[in-house]
């Protein structure tokens, strides 16, 4: 399934930040997104997992095919790691956790709670969520926030395996996942804001 978005446009708290943003994401394609601290990425992001509704613009392809990983892991900190995923693996229908576990590699932890778990083990288990959706497309919001060098090349692994089962990835990040990936600059599609001259005096 290919995402396609067409002419963009989308605000956060009542401000525009994108506009007029396009871009295919295709089967097997990864797509990084770059741009400066407060640019959009999380809101472009939240609205195409449809999050938020956009200003205006078209969203085809994302319907119950969306697998999204944002800032907060969404852990159950009171059920262990294995029926954290176990609990994700029945809402979505998967049919077992192994594949999961062994990605990010959590069988060491598979019996400890998950409240109890480090920052970086909670992102792990956060992110091994995304293997039992089996949703085609990722969208992954800052992943590799608290992961080590190891957690970050055993993500970078998943993905890899993710594109080469046909699934696609849209990443929001800072740093290179050294993934074969496309490169979405937001730069270009910055919200212009108002002119002062477009306010109405009164409001003034
Ligand atoms: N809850 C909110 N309410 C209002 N405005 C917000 C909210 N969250 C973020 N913003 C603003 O919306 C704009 C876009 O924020 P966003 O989080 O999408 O940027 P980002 O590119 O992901 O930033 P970063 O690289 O720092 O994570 C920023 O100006 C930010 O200050």
């Amino acid at each position: 399934m290919t995402l396609s978005v067409t002419d963009l446009s989308i605000a956060r708290g009542g401000v525009p930040v994108l506009q007029g943003l396009g871009f295919d994401l295709a089967p097997g394609q990864a797509l990084v997104v770059r741009g400066p601290n407060g640019i959009g990425k999380t809101t472009l992001l939240r609205t195409i997992a449809g999050l938020q509704p956009p200003i205006s613009g078209r969203i085809e392809g994302a319907e119950d095919c969306i697998a999204y990983a944002g800032h907060s892991d969404g852990i159950k900190p009171t059920l262990t790691v294995t029926e954290n995923l176990t609990f994700w693996a029945s809402v979505f229908g998967a049919s077992g956790i192994c594949p999961a576990l062994d990605a990010f590699e959590l069988n060491d932890l598979s019996d400890r709670h998950a409240g109890n778990l480090s920052a970086g083990q909670k992102r792990r288990l956060g992110l091994s969520r995304l293997l039992v959706t089996g949703r085609p497309i990722w969208v992954l919001d800052e992943p590799t926030v608290s992961l080590d060098v190891l957690a970050v090349a055993l993500f970078a692994d998943a993905v890899r395996a993710h594109l080469g089962r046909g699934g696609s990835a849209l990443v929001a990040t800072h740093i290179d996942l050294g993934l074969d990936a496309d490169v979405l600059e937001l730069g270009p599609y910055r919200a212009v804001p108002r002119a002062v001259d477009d306010f109405d005096g009164d409001f003034l």
